[in-house]
């Protein structure tokens, strides 16, 4: 588990980090989600005490990361996957680390069968692609069996096999029950990885809770509705306090009411209705709108709002 407590972190004039507070549970993966800047790295270098808080605290698994005894066993931690003696072999990487922190031969086997290192291991870090330094970093993070993982952009630069590997990795192992903390600035793909999510932007907590309930809470429902007798049916909804566009003859775009009160409204009319389809933002969209003020350096460009079928979640 990582409990934040009114984190701060300031670097002369620059705020990076706001008062944060927040926890982490054990057995779920948890997205840290931001745009560029917004505070993660620095975040997660302070919570494995790389950085000094300014003031606030973290703790993880109840004790300040320089207060563990065998810091490797309790958090295991991917901040920058290139950060490896490049003419060495990933094995013999492996095999100092362990050798430093008393951690036993067998338990670098171990890993390097976990992260499908098998093939490479015993070529030179140098050589190896984007993927295979994910894999060697995460290798490394899980040397000590920690039960909590903390990985700064983990599918960074990565293939669309080396993604789903992440992921599937994760998942697994917050399923034996490790607390899994993992940042990025996707939302699609931290979507489909985690449980629960922690928005930060310019160094502030602007959303936290269950993936589900954050794109629901942000997201802007409308519903098109295409009916012979639409003229008839915008006369019966207007007044309602829903608001209509009529994009084309015989469809429109209704907002302020569910699919299901239009589909109603309209049987009890007797108006036949041949499309209802409830729209809604795409994750995308819900994420930019949440962090639209938030973000550091923006490119102003003029983009319509399209809505997407629901179930089309991109
Ligand atoms: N050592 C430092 N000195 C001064 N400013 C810093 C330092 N480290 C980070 N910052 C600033 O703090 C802010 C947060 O940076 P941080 O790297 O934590 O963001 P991030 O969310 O991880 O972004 P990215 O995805 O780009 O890595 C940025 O404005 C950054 O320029």
């Amino acid at each position: 588990m990582i409990q934040a407590h009114e984190l701060t972190k300031r670097y002369g004039d620059k705020t990076a980090v706001d008062r944060v507070s927040f926890t982490v549970e054990p057995g779920t993966v948890t997205g840290f989600l931001g745009p560029n800047g917004a505070g993660k790295s620095t975040t997660m270098r302070m919570i494995v005490g790389l950085d000094r808080p300014t003031s606030g605290t973290v703790t993880v698994n109840g004790k300040p990361y320089a207060a563990h005894r065998a810091p490797l066993h309790e958090v295991g931690v991917l901040l920058d996957a290139k950060a490896v003696h490049t003419g060495r072999s990933a094995y013999n990487h492996l095999r100092a680390l362990a050798a430093t922190h008393g951690i036993a031969t067998s338990r670098v086997e171990e890993v390097i069968e976990m992260t499908g290192l098998q093939t490479v291991a015993r070529k030179r870090v140098g050589g190896f692609s984007l993927g295979m330094g994910q894999r060697l970093g995460i290798a490394a993070a899980m040397l000590g069996d920690p039960r909590t993982l903390i990985l700064d952009e983990p599918v960074n630069g990565l293939d669309p096999e080396g993604v789903k590997w992440v992921r599937t990795m994760v998942r697994y192992l917050a399923g034996e029950g490790r607390t899994v903390f993992l940042s990025s600035h996707l939302m699609s793909e931290m979507a489909q990885t985690a449980d629960h999510l922690l928005v930060i932007g310019r160094g502030r907590i602007i959303a936290s809770g269950p993936v589900r309930d954050i794109v629901d809470a942000t997201r802007e429902v409308s519903v098109r509705v295409r009916s012979p007798r639409a003229g008839e049916l915008s006369e019966l909804l207007a007044g309602q306090g829903v608001s209509l566009v009529a994009t084309e003859p015989g469809l429109m775009e209704v907002s302020g009411r569910t699919a299901e009160e239009i589909g109603e409204l309209a049987a009890g009319a007797g108006i036949a209705l041949h499309e209802l389809t409830p729209l809604r933002a795409s994750l995308e969209d819900a994420y930019m709108s949440l962090t639209h003020d938030e973000v550091e350096f923006r490119t102003e460009h003029a983009s319509a709002s399209v809505g997407t079928p629901e179930g089309a979640v991109r």
